[in-house]
């Protein structure tokens, strides 16, 4: 039997800079199941790359189980952007939830408390507000960074710290839950997390997980509830966290799946951007012949492999 396939390689822009990324690079594969993504993360491990590969070909050559729901709530995703930028990209999101990108190289306390203040004021009392720090506090900055912000109502903190220990002893010390994100993702064993009672809830990502089945796997051995969230990939990447986040057994949060209005642009026709704050389950087309901006032209190649 011969197995059509084929890749793209893609570099595309970001419209704000993320994490200290400007572009996002991966290659797209297509096999019998359709359109998969490969773009680990730059500074990602070995182990996780190699995850996030048997993730794009779970999508390309095996496909996703039965999804048990046709729409996923997503939270409008806010990078370390002043308060005036981070209340109209709330705003013009239609979601009711944020999540507020805080602790990043180069801001002060000051301009976190800025910015989920004008999150806070976009939202309205009624929104949801979740704070990611990816690891950057110690145990003391944690508790009383979260003791400050506790005011302006906070559904939960993702990864205040990088370590287990600390995480768990911030979840012993603060009110608010604790959502884990690298220490699922990076760890050699995610289940530390809940063995530790380090977190309330845990964050998957397919990408880093090794696919849908695996981290549908890993969210039952974790028994803890799980929002499901995006390496910053094209749609065909947020596709496949769709179809966890549809998969779930129980989804009681909303997901970080809303973050394709952060590329300059996408690869498929009908990119997954929430309506009113819900992404509708959907396989987007692919088209990569789309007007790309930006100064680098990505590279795209055609072959047919032989299988069987
Ligand atoms: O969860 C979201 O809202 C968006 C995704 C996100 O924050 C993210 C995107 C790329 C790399 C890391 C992260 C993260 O959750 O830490
Ligand atoms: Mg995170």
């Amino acid at each position: 039997m011969t197995i059509p396939s084929q890749f793209h390689a893609f570099s595309i822009p970001l419209r704000i800079r993320f994490r200290g990324m400007e572009r996002r690079e991966g290659i797209l594969i297509r096999g019998p199941a359709g359109w998969g993504e490969f773009s680990p993360l730059p500074g990602t491990g070995p182990a996780e790359v190699g995850r996030s590969f048997q993730a794009a070909y779970e999508a390309a050559f095996v496909g996703w189980p039965e999804p048990v729901r046709d729409e996923i709530p997503v939270n409008v995703t806010v990078p370390a952007v002043g308060p005036v930028r981070a209340h109209d990209l709330v705003r013009d999101s239609g979601c009711t939830t944020a999540k507020v990108k805080v602790a990043e190289h180069g801001e002060t306390a000051a301009d976190d408390i800025a910015r989920v203040e004008a999150v806070r004021d976009a939202l309205g009392p009624h929104g949801r507000l979740r704070i990611d720090v990816n690891g950057r506090w110690d145990e003391a900055q944690a508790v009383r960074m979260i003791r400050l912000l506790c005011r302006f109502d906070l559904e939960y903190v993702e990864q205040p710290c990088a370590g287990l220990e600390e995480l768990a002893a911030v979840r012993r010390r603060v009110d608010v839950p604790i959502a884990a994100d690298e220490s699922i993702r990076s760890a050699e064993d995610p289940l530390r997390v809940r063995a530790n009672e380090a977190a309330d809830l845990v964050v998957l990502k397919v990408a880093s997980l090794g696919g849908v089945r695996a981290a549908l796997e890993i969210a039952d051995a974790c028994a803890l509830p799980v929002v499901v969230s995006s390496a910053l990939e094209t749609s065909v990447g947020i596709a496949a966290g769709m179809a966890l986040a549809a998969a779930l057994p129980e989804l009681p949060y909303a997901c970080g799946l809303g973050t394709v209005s952060l590329l300059e642009h996408d690869l498929v026709e009908d990119p997954l951007v929430p309506v009113n704050g819900s992404i509708a389950l959907r396989r987007p087309v692919v088209n990569y012949e789309a007007p790309v901006s930006g100064t680098r032209t990505p590279r795209s190649w055609s072959s047919t492999a032989s299988g069987s």
